[in-house]
């Protein structure tokens, strides 16, 4: 499966405030390069801290991308995927909406009645994992429900688990003309953080958009 993940950051490398108040980083040119990422995607996935800071819905926003989609006998959008250990996504999140298959990536520790409800609310649960989420088993798994290219948009902890488990394949990043500062704030890339054996990135593209840069690269380990 081919990993792609994609965020929006401050030029000093934050995903949101400290109060995870969502913030408008980029602006409308960038938001049609994420549409074009997500219609090129067969599932997109976040962490389940996205999902209660944001609500997403993570559909194709565009018809013409969605028209041409179902030409090409794909469904409209991308499926849904939530990392979300103990099955937190609330029951009537934007994501489990009847725009596209929604999955969620669970761990044993998930409490079944959660499960149960999740499932009521049109979810399909895959587990991998005792405690977090084990992505590279779950990843197996939506491999054979027919998902070879996966964007991921975040947050910050679930794109260190991904660089963490060397499942990253490329890398972009909008850095946008604003400071947020705060050590409390989300980052690209959180977790426990790297000492040693950092990801290799090759830096493969820079191009202005909207008031800022995006970043791309393909992640060599
Ligand atoms: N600017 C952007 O592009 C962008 C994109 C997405 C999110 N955000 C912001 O990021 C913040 C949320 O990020 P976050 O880091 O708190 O949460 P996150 O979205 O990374 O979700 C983290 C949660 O995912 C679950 N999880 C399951 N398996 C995991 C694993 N193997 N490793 C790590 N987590 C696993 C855990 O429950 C964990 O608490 C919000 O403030 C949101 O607005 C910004
Ligand atoms: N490209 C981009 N520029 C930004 O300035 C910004 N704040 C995000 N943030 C990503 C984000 O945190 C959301 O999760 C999804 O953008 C929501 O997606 P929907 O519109 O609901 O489909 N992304």
């Amino acid at each position: 499966m081919e990993v792609v993940v994609n965020a929006a950051t401050s030029v000093d490398g934050k995903l949101s405030t400290r109060e995870r108040r969502q913030v408008r980083i980029s602006g409308d040119e960038d938001f049609d390069r994420v549409d074009r990422l997500r219609a090129a995607a067969d599932a997109v996935l976040v962490g389940v801290g996205t999902v209660l800071a944001d609500d997403p819905h993570l559909g194709v926003k565009s018809e013409d991308r969605r028209v041409q989609r179902l030409r090409n006998g794909r469904s409209a959008n991308p499926a849904r995927v939530v990392a979300d250990s103990r099955a937190r996504t609330p029951p009537d999140a934007t994501l489990l909406n009847d725009d596209a298959e929604t999955y969620l990536l669970v761990s044993e520790a998930a409490p079944p009645e959660r499960l149960a409800t999740l499932r009521d609310a049109g979810a399909t649960v895959i587990e991998a994992g005792e405690e977090q989420v084990n992505l590279s088993a779950a990843f197996d798994q939506l491999e054979t429900e027919g998902v070879d290219r996966l964007l991921v948009e975040g947050g910050g902890k679930v794109i260190f688990s991904l660089f963490e488990a060397g499942l990253v394949d490329e890398l972009s990043v909008f850095v946008g003309s604003l400071v947020l500062g705060g050590r409390e704030a989300p980052t690209l890339a959180d977790g426990e953080g790297f000492v040693e054996d950092f990801p290799a990135l090759e830096l493969v593209g820079v191009d202005r958009l909207d008031d800022g840069v995006v970043l791309e690269y393909r992640v060599e380990s």
